[in-house]
């Protein structure tokens, strides 16, 4: 039996504005074993991109846990969840995960140092793969949706993370970049890794080893 690779116990998320509050995650408990493709899936506002972001620990939970390869990520002031992030985690969200002042090559070359995993091989094999090479050395701005996608994927791997966690990420690629990206995702799972794609796509369930849907803040 493969081990529990991510365990997220018990999550709760609250939103409030003024006398309104909206309970985005109503105790979601999730666990992942080594190797695992999730999706996620659900209709709009149902919780998911709070879940992935609580996941990731980039959002806190106000209740519950999240613990990577046995090491609580939630509940730890930012800093501490920045570094263990950068260690175990990689993400690939709407809200981009590439800065914007460097080229691709330095984006995945901070990710890996700031992880303290400088790892040029490494480095050149992912923009080989993602078909990146002639626009390493390209900033954000100047790519297409696609290279994007493929850019902010090579960002999210350039760790080796114990955890992939990707927010809609082919929701504006083409269906080959699509099956590109799942298909690297996938690749990625031979080695133990967890990926977790929370997605309307019917491409990311067919991928996906197991999904779970979620329906106001809960999983069903
Ligand atoms: N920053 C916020 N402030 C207030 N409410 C929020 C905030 N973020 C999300 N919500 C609310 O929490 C609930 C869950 O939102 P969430 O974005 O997690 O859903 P989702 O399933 O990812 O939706 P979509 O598929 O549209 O991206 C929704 O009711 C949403 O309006």
């Amino acid at each position: 039996m493969s081990p529990v690779v991510l365990e997220a116990t018990g999550l709760y998320r609250f939103y409030r504005a003024g006398e309104e509050e909206t309970a985005a995650l109503r105790g979601v408990t999730l666990r992942a074993l080594a190797g695992e493709f999730i999706g996620i899936s659900g209709p709009s506002g149902s919780g998911k991109s709070t879940l992935m972001a609580c996941l990731a620990g980039l959002d806190e939970p106000d209740g519950g846990t999240v613990r990577i390869e046995g090491t609580r990520l939630s509940h730890r002031p930012e800093g501490e969840r920045a570094a263990l992030r950068s260690r175990l985690v990689g993400v690939m969200f709407q809200s981009g995960n590439l800065i914007e002042h460097l080229t691709v090559r330095r984006n995945i070359e901070l990710a890996q140092r700031l992880a303290g995993r400088y790892d040029p091989a490494w480095q050149a094999e992912l923009l080989a793969e993602l078909r990146m090479e002639q626009r390493a050395d390209s900033r954000p701005s100047r790519l297409s949706g696609g290279e994007t996608a493929r850019a902010a994927l090579a960002v999210a791997l350039a760790t080796h993370p114990a955890v992939v966690l990707a927010d809609e990420p082919t929701g504006e690629l083409d269906a080959q970049t699509e099956r590109e990206v799942l298909d690297l995702l996938r690749d990625q799972t031979e080695q133990g890794t967890v990926v977790i794609v929370a997605s309307h796509s019917a491409a990311v369930a067919h991928a996906a080893d197991r999904t779970v849907t979620m329906l106001d803040g809960e999983i069903r």
